[in-house]
């Protein structure tokens, strides 16, 4: 069985972003990350000073958990990280898919994986200036070839700033085809910093503000319904 590099496996709970927003979902968040987002929100899953909190679990035992934390009722599996697509999820999709379950991927496009037209969901997530890392646009239309005619495949930008906006602008331009999620920012991922729900509605209602006032009809703009609910609490 195939090796698998995990920080954590929660839920169910619901999909808080994105195309699926309000779906049952279990989430496997895998370990590393070949990116360092200066904003991440889930650097317990990409800093390697946190690789002795990572298990290494063949594909049998993570399918394992899938089931006993669904009690085998059929949902949605979300494959999250850090990067997933550092590694080989080919086999955990067979055994979910075999009983029902339905997969998504979130990943930044960086790395393209021929499991990738495997998965119910791609979704692509790539970094806009505010981030700090620069997209290979080249790799992101290899993760788009890859999941073509086979999976569906949605893109979701994550907007802190005016010049973030712009970027979005021209990534939604160069991808017409695809539908596009926006969602504000989130300037406060410190699990022990409660987060204020007044800035987080501050920022969904700016970039509201702006796409509507620049007519640009084009994108969903969405919150990150798991931070309103439990803030950025762990595992849920
Ligand atoms: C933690 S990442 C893991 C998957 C993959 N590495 C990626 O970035 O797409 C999951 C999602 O959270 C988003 N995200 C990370 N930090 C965030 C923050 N501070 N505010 C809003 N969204 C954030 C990412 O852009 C991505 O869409
Ligand atoms: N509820 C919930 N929804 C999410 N959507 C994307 C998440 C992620 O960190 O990948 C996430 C997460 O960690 N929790
Ligand atoms: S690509 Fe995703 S997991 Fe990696 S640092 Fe950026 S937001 Fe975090
Ligand atoms: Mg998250």
């Amino acid at each position: 069985m195939t090796q698998l590099r995990i920080a954590e496996i929660f839920g169910p709970t619901i999909q808080g972003e994105g195309a699926l927003i309000g779906e049952p979902t279990v989430f496997v968040r895998t370990g590393g990350c070949d990116y360092r987002c200066s904003w991440c929100d889930s650097m317990h899953a990409v800093d390697p000073v946190y690789r002795h909190t990572w298990a290494a679990m063949d594909s049998g035992a993570v399918w394992a958990e899938v089931l006993r934390l669904s009690k085998r009722n059929p949902l949605t599996v979300s494959l999250s990280g850090g990067n997933p697509a550092i590694q080989d999820f080919t086999q955990l999709i067979a055994l979910g898919h075999a009983a029902g379950y339905r997969f998504a991927c979130e990943t930044q496009g960086s790395i393209a994986k021929p499991w990738f037209g495997d998965l119910d969901t791609l979704v692509l997530s790539p970094k806009p200036p505010s981030s700090g890392e620069l997209v290979d646009w080249d790799a992101f239309d290899d993760c788009l070839l890859k999941a073509k005619g086979a999976c569906s495949t949605v893109m979701k930008i994550v907007i802190f700033d005016e010049t973030d906006y712009a970027w979005a602008r021209m990534a939604a331009d160069k991808y017409p085809e695809l539908p596009l999620f926006l969602q504000p920012g989130n300037v406060e991922v410190d699990p022990d910093v409660a987060v204020d729900p007044q800035v987080l509605a501050d920022k969904l209602l700016w970039l509201v503000d702006k796409t509507m006032h620049d007519r640009w009809f084009a994108p969903r703009v969405l919150p990150q319904l798991h931070v309103l609910l439990w803030g950025n609490k762990r595992g849920v």
